[in-house]
Formats: structure tokens, sequence, C-alpha cells
């Protein structure tokens, strides 16, 4: 064995049809991720990411149709949720935790055929959206809201999450946001997704380790970060202050940098014009004036370019979302992107395990307990 990579960084670790980055672009089974947020909406991206083509109209109406059919989750899920001490639970560890829980709730759990994978897909990619807006819900002291055969996934999603439907502004917004989300070639929870499953062990098992993965700060979970950084900021002028002193400090920027990209995430400017346009009818333009002081410093004098959570922080902040809701939706978005690795990976499957580079001691000779000092 001779050389080791530190965080694997340059590993070309699987081949995959999925999703592609090449020269900082990025696309889905070949279509740019700019044509696809202008165009696609979230339904077509889960099609296109499970079987590599765009829908035509009777697969899309099909697709829509069993991801609203399947959204309701058993009873046992919300009796769960409701007893958590939510002073204490973050949503994603609610997130990870429910995801578990439905599998015991799936009679094809363990059924490993291809068609019945696709069948929990469809069931877990439609419930997820129902768990996280059942666990803001709850933990407002509201009864959670069910789904409604009738409306679009996003629409489901803000109406299960506020009660009460949508305006096409907020619609328009999740349903782009899920689209940017939905899959990022072998970024570390799909990583950890087709890790899991290439043992051979069950969807579920794929998504709940994803999701665990995706919760940690220098991945998902640095879009929350980036929310809680511009509110204890709090106004504009202090912004490059504080980020002046981060660095002095020589502490990251959430919601900056990144492993793949050199010159910026495509992503970024999507989100960056609709925090600018939601910031601005909501009369809260100051995170996204705040927001680009930032990107500008970083980018000057660090040279790092701000990734797809910086932006979307002030764009859910807008649409007047918890900040620690923020993972959970990428969470519902990267489970379809999560799901296709997943298929993918069962379909010319071979266990994923590298090797490790020892630098421990050598030649040790045990000592017994009553002689260790
Ligand atoms: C959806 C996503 O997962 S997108 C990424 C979300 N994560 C974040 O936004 C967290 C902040 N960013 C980071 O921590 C990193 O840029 C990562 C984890 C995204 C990528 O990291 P890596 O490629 O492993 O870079 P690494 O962490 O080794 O940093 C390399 C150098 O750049 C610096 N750097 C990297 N990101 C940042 C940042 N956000 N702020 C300040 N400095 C940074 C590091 O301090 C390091 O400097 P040094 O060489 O002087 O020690
Ligand atoms: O690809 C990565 O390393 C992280 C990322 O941007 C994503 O998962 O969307």
């Amino acid at each position: 064995m001779t050389t080791t990579t530190k965080g694997l960084e340059g590993v070309v670790a699987s081949r995959s049809q999925i999703s592609s980055i090449i020269d900082d672009q990025l696309t889905y089974v070949g279509y740019t991720i700019d044509d696809l947020a202008e165009n696609a909406s979230f339904e077509e991206v889960v099609f296109l990411l499970w079987n590599k083509k765009l829908p035509n109209q009777k697969e899309l109406d099909a697709i829509k149709k069993e991801l609203a059919e399947n959204m309701e989750v058993p009873n046992e899920i919300y009796e769960h949720l409701k007893s958590y001490d939510m002073s204490k639970v973050h949503p994603m560890a609610a997130l990870r935790t429910a995801v578990s829980m439905l599998a015991l709730y799936d009679d094809e759990v363990d059924v490993m055929e291809a068609d019945a994978n696709k069948r929990k897909a469809i069931r877990i990619q439609a419930k997820i959206a129902t768990i996280v807006t059942a666990f803001s819900r709850i933990r407002k002291g509201k009864e959670p809201v069910k789904p409604k055969k009738d409306l679009s996934y996003s629409e489901n999603f803000l109406y299960m999450l506020n009660g009460k439907q949508a305006n096409s502004i907020e619609v328009e917004a999740i349903e782009k946001a899920l689209v940017l989300h939905a899959d990022h070639e072998l970024n570390a929870s799909t990583f950890t997704a087709r890790v899991c499953v290439a043992t051979l062990s069950d969807v579920y098992s794929g998504i709940t380790a994803a999701i665990g993965a995706l919760k940690g700060p220098l991945h998902g979970g640095a879009n929350e970060a980036v929310m809680k950084m511009l509110l204890e900021i709090g106004e504009e002028e202090n912004a490059i202050p504080y980020i002046e002193k981060k660095i002095a400090n020589k502490e990251k920027i959430m919601g900056m940098g990144h492993r793949v990209y050199r010159t910026g995430d495509p992503r970024a400017k999507h989100l960056k014009e609709m925090s600018k346009q939601l910031t601005k009818i909501t009369g809260q333009e100051k995170w996204y004036n705040m927001s680009v002081e930032i990107e500008d410093y970083i980018k000057k004098n660090k040279g790092l370019p701000a990734n797809v959570d910086f932006y979307s922080a002030s764009v859910y902040h807008s649409l007047g979302i918890d900040y620690d809701l923020f993972t959970p939706i990428f969470a519902v978005s990267r489970t379809s992107g999560w799901l296709a690795h997943i298929l993918e990976q069962y379909e010319d499957n071979r266990l994923i395990r590298p090797r490790a580079e020892y630098i421990g001691p050598q030649k040790q000779k045990y000592i017994p307990l009553s002689q260790r000092s």
C-alpha cells in the first residue's frame, strides 16, 4: 500500500450515470443545473434521477400521483415525534430516527428485488416531507396536517408545514430549492448511502445513514450555521468586522468553500438571485446585503466561493422557515439523489471497502492489567 489521500480528495470511488461535476459545471443525467433550475419541477427531477430520462406527460402524472398518494406516515411515527422533549431534539436527529422507524412499517423492507426497491424509493421520498413538516408542527403544539392528493410535492410540503395553501412565490422558491439540492455526485452523504447499501443492507438503512452524514456542519448542516451567523451579525455594518475576527481566529466561514468547485458553485447564483428577490419582497434586504458583503470579502481575501448552503439560508429565512429546518429541507430534496445512487449501487454492486494506512505503534507486548501504570 502506498498513497493515502486525506479526506479521499480527488479519489474516484465510483462510476455513475446520475450527476456530474465537470469544469465546475453541474449536470443531472447530462442536463445542466441552470436548465433544470429554470424549467423543471421537482417531480421531473426525481423521475430523471431514478430513470435517467426526463418523463413524458403520462410518466410525470404517474410519479406525481404516486408521491402524493404515499405521503401519509403511520400513526406510530406521529406518536413517537410527540414523545420527544422538543427543547433538546434537533430536527435532523428526529428525521434520522423517524426514517429508520419507517422501515419497521414497510413489509417490503428486506425484499431486495429492483421493483420492490423502486416502490420503497417512492414511499421514502413521499413520506420524508411529511415527517419534517409534522415535526415542525408538533413542536409548535400544533397537529400535523395531512397531505392533499391533488397538490404537487412542493405545494404539499408548504401546505403541511404551514397548514394553509402556499402562494405561488413560496411554491416557486421551494420548488427551485428542491431541484437545486437534489443530487451532487459523490458528496459525503451520498457516498455514505452507497457504502451502507453496498453491504446489501436495505434502502432505509442507506437513507438513515445518509441523513446522519448530511447533518454535520461541514456538509448539509452548513445552511443552518450560515443563518445563525447572519443573525449573530445582526446588522450590515457589523458584517465585515465579524468576518475579519473569525478569519483572524482561523475559524471557518460557513457556506464558503467547496471540495470540488474552484471558480464557484453553479447552484449558488440561483439561490443568490432568489435571496435578492425574496428578501426584497419581504422587506428583509439586510440578510441579502450582508451575505453579498461576506461573499465578496471571502472571495477577495481567501479565494473561496460561496457554496449551495450560503444563500439558501437567507432564502429559507425570508420564507419564514425556522433555521433548524434548513438542513431537513436539504434532506427532503437530497433523498431523491440518495435513492438514485442506492438503486444504481444495487444494479452493479460490489462491497465498498478501502484500506487504511496503519501509522500506530507496532510489535507491542501485552502488559497484564496489574502491571500497567
Ligand atoms: C452542501 C455542502 O456540503 S457544501 C459545503 C458546506 N460546508 C461549509 O460551508 C462549511 C465551510 N466550508 C468548509 O469547511 C470547507 O470549505 C469544505 C469542508 C466545504 C471543503 O473543505 P476541504 O476541501 O476539505 O478544505 P479544507 O477544510 O481542508 O480547507 C483548506 C483550506 O481552506 C480554508 N478554508 C476552507 N473553507 C473555509 C471556510 N469556509 N472559511 C475559511 N477558510 C476556509 C481552510 O481553513 C484551509 O486553510 P489552511 O490550508 O490554511 O489550513
Ligand atoms: O459535493 C459536496 O461535497 C457537497 C455539496 O455541495 C453537496 O452535497 O451538494
